[in-house]
């Protein structure tokens, strides 16, 4: 939590468009945080908000499940900002009135702004034209809330804007019913930015830069004279937080790269040797046995992921002597996927080998990005000098060829994987083909097929590639790649790799399919 920079907070009402909002914000370069609809307003206070924003969600603000915030948000002089299900915690709140409406609206819109001699009524609208806006409610305002005015319509809903004017204007409290930050909502940047700049005075001064310099602070401060312990896997998220937590410690950190045998080619000498010049005090451990001893005849994808999570603390305890604090690359989505808006029972993703850890080695943890997303990451990894061939990898699941190599594993058809899969990831390279997909990798099917090679029946496996384009990894959509580069890649991989005479493309987007194949 920042306490030292002006923040916005987003209470989390379950919106599917939460993550969207803090996005937007930050876009705009303000720093925003999200936390569940309950929070107490003791800890919101904390937080010193410079704007607190109510987000949108699936329930309705007169069913008995309503979920509600601590009133008391609405007396700190704090500006609000309620979006969808938030506008109808405002109304409801000020005395209004929200019911069933008679029709639904889902999608496009367009509003008209109130508007005095071409100047739009509200500050929240200045310079926004009668323009589209993403709807998605079932419910509507259908009686005011005493002191406030309408400040823009749709088709639907006249009461599609609203402020507290007059007497009340004071409160800054303001509500909308369309969602400003989806894309589809063409001046909804503009909108958020004339509330959380001209209405709460907030500076944009949120970059890259600003946030390494107060992360190097608050690591400072977290972890004193202790030493540190940090999993590092040559992946973004944890090059990117080990190289930060080193600028604040420096050699205080201490790195531990494990090669548990399910990495692909040739990977732990390329992962020492781009770590390198990075000047981090890093460890290899090599686990590869221990690894595939505890896997063998493992074919349940859950099974193996509990093994490996498993087994990755045992190795990270091994090296532990007297370090009290663990660095982790958590990012944004982690957390949002793992503190939902009834709070921390409802877990939906525990990460493989970050479960059990805090709690069984009683380290503490440090997390400095864990209010970032991916390429706010990269960004921030590029301001601290990292290469662009580190920052640009593709993500690297911590179970890794494990879940890749379907079935049973054995090193090998570990072994059979990585020769094809080292194929497709160079040919990538080549073809200029790397950069534009968000993903690539080989899986190998527990499937054989009958082949012809030579004038000889073969009866050899089935390799997978898989491609995919996508903005976070929680959605995708498989990678329209060239005919000619997959034929290309085929053939290589049929020709060079024994044990493969089939080659196939996955073509399913996520959902209902997800990225990695178990
Ligand atoms: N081989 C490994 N050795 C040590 N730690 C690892 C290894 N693989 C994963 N980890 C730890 O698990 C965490 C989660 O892995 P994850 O793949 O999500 O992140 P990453 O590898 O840092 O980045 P990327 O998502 O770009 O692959 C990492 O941040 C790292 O701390
Ligand atoms: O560190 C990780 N530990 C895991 O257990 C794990 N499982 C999936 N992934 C990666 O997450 C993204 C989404 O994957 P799925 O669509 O397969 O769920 C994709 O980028 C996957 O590679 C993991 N990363
Ligand atoms: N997207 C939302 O916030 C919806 C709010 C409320 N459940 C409605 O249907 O109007
Ligand atoms: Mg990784």
């Amino acid at each position: 939590m920042f306490t030292f920079m002006q923040s916005v907070l987003v209470l989390d009402f379950g919106s599917q468009y939460t993550q969207l909002i803090a996005r937007r914000i930050r876009e705009i370069g303000i720093y925003s945080e999200i936390i569940p609809y309950s929070t107490p307003l003791d800890t919101i206070k904390e937080h010193k908000p410079g704007a607190i924003i109510l987000s949108g969600g699936p329930n309705s603000v007169y069913g008995e499940d309503a979920l509600l915030p601590d009133k008391g948000i609405f007396s700190l002089g704090v500006p609000i900002l309620g979006i969808c299900y938030g506008l109808q915690v405002i109304a409801t709140h000020f005395g209004g009135e929200v019911a069933v409406s008679s029709k639904q609206e889902f999608g496009r819109a367009k509003i008209l702004v109130d508007r005095e001699n071409d100047v739009a009524a509200s500050r929240l609208f200045s310079d926004i034209p009668d323009s589209d806006v993403w709807m998605s409610h079932g419910d509507k305002v259908v009686r005011m809330p005493e002191g406030f005015s309408i400040t823009a319509s749709s088709g639907n809903s006249e009461m599609c804007a609203i402020e507290a004017t007059g007497s009340k204007a004071a409160l800054k409290v303001y509500g909308l019913q369309f969602h400003p930050e989806v894309q589809h909502s063409l001046y909804g940047k503009q909108l958020l930015s004339n509330f959380l700049i001209d209405i709460a005075g907030l500076k944009p001064d949120w970059s890259p830069k600003s946030f390494i310099e107060h992360q190097i602070e608050e690591i400072r401060k977290t972890a004193g004279n202790a030493t540190v312990i940090c999993g590092i896997s040559g992946g973004v998220d944890s090059t990117v937080a080990a190289v930060l937590v080193s600028k604040a410690i420096g050699k205080k950190l201490h790195c531990v790269f494990v090669n548990n045998g399910l990495l692909r080619k040739n990977e732990g000498e390329k992962v020492m040797s781009i770590l390198k010049p990075l000047g981090l005090n890093i460890t290899m451990v090599d686990a590869e046995e221990i690894f595939l001893k505890r896997l063998k005849s493992v074919a349940s994808p859950e099974k193996k992921r509990k093994i490996i999570g498993r087994t990755f603390i045992h190795i990270f305890e091994e090296q532990i002597h007297e370090e009290k604090f663990l660095v982790q690359g958590t990012l944004y989505p982690d957390v949002i996927e793992s503190v939902s808006v009834k709070g921390p029972s409802e877990t939906i993703k525990s990460h493989h080998n970050v479960g059990g850890l805090p709690k069984r080695m009683k380290l503490k943890l440090i997390e400095p990005l864990r209010e970032l997303f991916k390429d706010e990451v990269r960004a921030v990894g590029r301001e601290l000098g990292i290469d662009e061939d580190i920052l640009m990898r593709h993500p690297f699941p911590g179970p890794g060829l494990a879940v890749r190599v379907l079935g049973s594993l054995t090193k090998e058809r570990l072994d059979i994987l990585r020769d094809a899969d080292e194929i497709f990831l160079e040919e990538l390279k080549k073809q200029n083909l790397y950069q534009q997909v968000w993903q690539a990798f080989s899986v190998l099917l527990p499937v054989q097929s009958v082949g012809v090679m030579g004038d000889k029946r073969t009866y050899e496996n089935v390799l997978a590639l898989r491609a995919v384009e996508s903005s976070d990894g929680m959605t995708a959509d498989w990678a329209h790649l060239p005919h000619e580069f997959l034929s290309h890649v085929s053939n290589r991989i049929i020709n060079e790799v024994r044990g493969i005479n089939r080659v196939a493309y996955d073509i399913s987007s996520k959902p209902p399919a997800t990225i990695e194949w178990e």
